[in-house]
């Protein structure tokens, strides 16, 4: 957990870039040359899906991306050993993505522990029943992976406070209702929604959800502290898996051009 408030210590004032890429996306070898390529290009952290075949909170491009991983014979072991892999060359920030069937199939316990193992610093359940989060997060925290949870646009005041109590590591601002997917512009609310985080607690509030150019970056950039950005990476890695361009080539501009937006 350490690493992750670390690292947000480290920023001064500017703010988090948080990518996010499916776990063996397109396939192991590539999946882990992007991934160093996003976090040698100025990524600040990196959350890492562990593709689902039932990613209900996911829109098509995500969805292409899991189904891609699985093909390929991605396995719960295949993620934590991409953790293993990356945590061996850098000390940035390494956040599981799951749903709560897999991670509870696994067990909770044999999860974290093993993600704690490879080097894993947080994780990101966004299907957790809102009862069952507490348990969880300690759980997580008992193997030292910090819990990091959502709040939506719809979420009350009673209900933020809560979900900001149990967060370690930074709390994750949905920007707008729906499954994830680039958007063309970032709803207004979620400043508000922001702000409301802010008045429970001390942590990072990241924005994700639709961010998708260094504009929308630098919006966010103005009330939150750091953004996660998920399908405009996803969308470039499967573009490059048919065929048109280069992963690591793409990732990297792309990278390049957020982080920018992401300085003071
Ligand atoms: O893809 P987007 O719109 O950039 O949103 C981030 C998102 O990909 C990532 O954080 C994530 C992937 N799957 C999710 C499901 C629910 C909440 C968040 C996520």
């Amino acid at each position: 957990m350490e690493r992750i408030r670390d690292a947000f210590a480290a920023l001064g004032s500017n703010k988090a870039l948080i990518p996010f890429i499916v776990a063996g996306d397109p396939d192991y070898d590539q999946s882990f040359a992007i991934a160093r390529a996003i976090l040698a290009s100025g990524a600040d952290m990196l959350e890492i899906g562990f593709p689902y075949s039932d990613p209900l909170a996911d829109g098509p491009v995500i969805q292409a991306a899991a189904l891609r991983s699985l093909n390929r014979g991605c396995q719960l072991p295949d993620c934590f050993r991409l953790v293993r892999d990356l945590r061996s060359e850098t000390n940035k920030p390494l956040i599981a993505f799951t749903y709560v069937n897999p991670l509870m199939q696994y067990g909770a316990t044999r999860f974290f522990a093993e993600l704690a193992q490879a080097g894993g610093d947080g994780v990101i359940v966004p299907d957790v029943p809102l009862e069952e989060a507490p348990e969880l997060a300690r759980v997580a925290a008992d193997q030292g992976i910090a819990w990091i949870p959502l709040v939506a646009p719809t979420s009350g005041e009673e209900r933020i406070q809560a979900i900001a109590q149990q967060a370690r590591g930074f709390v994750y601002c949905v920007s707008s209702l729906g499954v994830t997917g680039e958007r063309s512009s970032i709803s207004t609310q979620v400043e508000s929604l922001v702000q409301a985080v802010k008045r429970h607690t001390s942590l990072p509030a990241c924005v994700g959800f639709g961010v998708s150019t260094p504009d929308h970056v630098r919006e966010i950039a103005g009330y939150a502290d750091g953004v996660i950005v998920g399908s405009a990476y996803v969308r470039r890695i499967g573009d490059a898996a048919s065929g048109d361009g280069d992963a690591v080539e793409m990732v990297t501009r792309f990278t390049e051009s957020l982080k920018d937006a992401c300085r003071a």
